[in-house]
C-alpha cells in the first residue's frame, strides 16, 4: 500500500501497538537542555532508573546561559545556575555526552543537533523543547516532548503515543527575490490559522521547498510547532545527504538504498494537504501576539482581537512599515546559521542602524556558526552597523532573566514567538526574517528589505 514518508518511518518504528490503540514507537535519540532535561535526569535518578543507552542521548546548555563575550560560569545568568549545575551533575552520573558553555560545540540544541550529524534521516529523535521539529528538515521524525516523557524515553528506549494524522503542505513555484522560509512558514500560518496543524505532522513538499537550502529548511520545520503540528518533515535528498555527510556522529556516506526509500510514494494520500503558491508570498511581519497575526510588510494591520491590538499598540488600518522599533534581534533556533548571518550582513555593510535604536544583538546559533561568520568578517560587519555580536544560546529570543529589553521596547526579531511577555515584561515583539530584521534596524522603523536588497545587488 502506498505510504506517506512520516507512516514509513512510524511503521519501522513501531514496536507495539497497546490496547488503547496508541503505539510504542522506539526512539533513537534523545537530545536535552538544562532548562528541562536537569528535572528529567534528577527525577530518574531519585526513582533509582538508569538511562537505558547513553550512548544516545545528548545534552547542551543553550537556554539560560549568558551571550555576552567572555562570558565563564561566573557570569551565568541569574536563575541558570542551578539547572546548569544539575545538568552537569546528571549528565556526568548517567554518562551522557554534553556540550557544555565553554565546549567549542556549544550552541542552540536544534543548531548543534545537525551540525554534529546527530540527527539523521528517517530517525525517531526527541527533546523535551517544542522547536525539535527542526530537526525534520533532515527526514527525520522529530518532536518536542514534556519533561516525563523524556524520562520514559530515556529509561526504555520508547514512546508512547497516537499516530498523528498526516497533512502535506506543498509549495509550488518560485520564491520571489527577498523572501524567505520564514515567511512561508508565517504565510502558512497566517492563511491556515496558528492552530492548524493540530494533531497532524506536516510533510513540507513541493518545488519551492525542493529549492531551500538545508538552512532554510531548518527554519521552515521549525515553524511547525507555531502552526500547532506535532512536527514537520521533508522528505531527504542529495541536499540532505550532501549537508549530513562526514559530520561527527554522522555516517560517512549515506549510498545505501535504504535512504533512497525515505519519501512519500507517489500515489500516497494524506489525510488533510494544503497548496501554497510559493511566488504570491511577500515578506511577513507579525503585528499581534500570535504567530497566525502576520501580514505582508507592505500591509496595513487588519481587524484582530483587541487584546492583541492593545498589548502591540496597533491599531487597525495602520501601515505596518514604518513602525517605530526600539531594538532589533537576530537569532534562535528559527534562524540563527550561517545562511540567515551572511544575508542579514549583506544588507548591513557599510551601514550603520537607526540612532533610535537602543539595543541590537546578534546571536549565532552555535559555537560553530560564530567561528565560520567570524571566518568571514560578519562579526565585523555587524558591529560596524551597530550590534552587538555575541556567544551563541537561546539568549533573548526566550526571555530567560537577568537580561532584557529597555521597558516598553518594540522589538524587530529574527525569532518564532510573539505572545505577550515572550521577550520579556510588556515587550512587544514582531517576528520577521532576519533580512527584514536588518531593514528595520538600519530605518528604525519595521521596513521591507526588497528595496534595500535591490541596491545591494545592482
Ligand atoms: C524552555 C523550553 C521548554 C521552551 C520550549 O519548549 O519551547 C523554549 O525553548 C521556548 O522556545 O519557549
Ligand atoms: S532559540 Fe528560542 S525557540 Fe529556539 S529553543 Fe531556544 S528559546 Fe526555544
Amino acid at each position: 500500500m502506498p505510504q506517506t514518508l512520516v507512516d514509513r518511518i512510524w511503521d519501522a518504528h513501531r514496536v507495539a501497538t497497546t490496547p488503547g490503540g496508541a503505539d510504542l514507537i522506539a526512539i533513537d535519540r534523545v537530545f536535552l537542555h538544562e532548562r528541562t532535561g536537569a528535572s528529567a535526569l534528577k527525577r530518574m535518578a531519585e526513582m533509582g532508573r538508569s538511562v537505558h543507552d547513553p550512548a544516545r542521548v545528548f545534552a547542551v546548555t543553550d537556554h539560560i546561559v549568558d551571550t555576552r563575550p567572555g562570558r565563564t560560569d561566573a557570569t551565568l545568568m541569574p536563575g541558570g545556575q542551578a539547572f546548569i549545575s544539575e545538568t552537569r551533575e546528571a549528565c556526568r552520573a548517567a554518562g551522557i555526552t554534553l556540550f557544555d558553555v565553554d565546549s567549542p560545540d556549544q550552541g542552540i540544541v536544534h543548531v548543534i543537533s545537525p551540525e554534529l550529524g546527530i540527527v539523521l534521516p528517517g530517525i525517531t529523535l526527541v527533546a523535551p523543547d517544542s522547536h525539535t521539529c527542526t530537526q525534520g528538515a533532515f527526514g527525520a521524525l522529530a518532536w518536542g516532548i514534556g519533561s516525563s516523557e523524556a524520562e520514559h524515553a530515556m529509561v526504555t528506549g520508547t514512546l508512547r503515543l497516537p499516530r498523528p494524522q498526516t497533512m502535506r503542505v506543498s509549495f509550488d513555484g518560485a520564491l520571489s527575490p527577498g523572501v524567505t522560509a520564514k515567511d512561508m512558514a508565517l504565510a502558512l500560518i497566517a492563511r491556515h490559522g496558528a492552530g492548524g496543524g493540530a494533531g497532524f505532522a506536516v510533510e513540507f513538499a513541493g518545488s519551492a521547498v525542493r529549492a531551500l537550502d538545508m538552512e532554510a529548511r531548518m527554519t521552515l520545520c521549525n515553524m511547525a510547532t507555531e502552526f500547532a503540528a506535532m512536527t514537520g518533515i521533508v522528505a531527504p535528498d542529495e541536499a540532505a545527504f550532501a549537508w549530513l555527510a562526514g559530520r561527527r556522529y554522522a555516517p560517512a556516506a549515506f549510498d545505501h538504498p535504504h535512504w533512497a526509500t525515505l519519501r512519500s510514494d507517489d500515489a500516497a494520500t494524506f489525510d488533510r494537504e494544503i497548496a501554497i503558491d510559493a511566488s504570491s508570498i511577500a515578506p511577513m511581519v507579525s503585528w499581534g501576539t500570535s504567530p497566525e497575526q502576520a501580514i505582508p510588510v507592505d500591509g496595513a494591520v487588519p481587524q484582530g482581537p483587541a487584546r492583541a491590538h492593545d498589548y502591540i499598540g496597533l491599531d487597525a488600518g495602520h501601515a505596518i512599515g514604518g513602525t517605530p522599533v526600539d531594538a532589533a534581534f537576530i537569532g534562535s533556533c528559527t534562524n540563527s546559521r550561517l545562511s540567515d548571518l551572511r544575508k542579514a550582513a549583506a544588507l548591513l555593510r557599510g551601514k550603520r542602524i537607526a540612532p533610535s535604536i537602543r539595543k541590537a544583538l546578534v546571536v549565532p546559533g552555535s559555537m560553530a556558526v560564530k567561528r565560520a561568520a567570524e571566518a568571514e568578517g560578519l562579526d565585523k560587519v555587524f558591529e560596524a552597523a551597530g550590534f552587538e555580536w555575541r556567544m551563541s544560546g537561546c539568549s533573548l529570543c526566550f526571555y530567560a532573566g537577568g537580561e532584557g529589553f529597555a521597558p516598553g521596547s518594540r522589538v524587530i526579531s529574527s525569532t518564532n514567538r510573539n505572545f505577550e511577555g515572550r521577550q520579556g515584561p510588556g515587550i512587544r515583539t514582531h517576528i520577521a526574517s532576519p533580512e527584514t530584521v536588518a531593514a528595520s534596524a538600519l530605518a528604525g522603523a519595521i521596513a521591507d528589505p526588497r528595496p534595500l536588497l535591490a541596491r545591494v545587488a545592482a
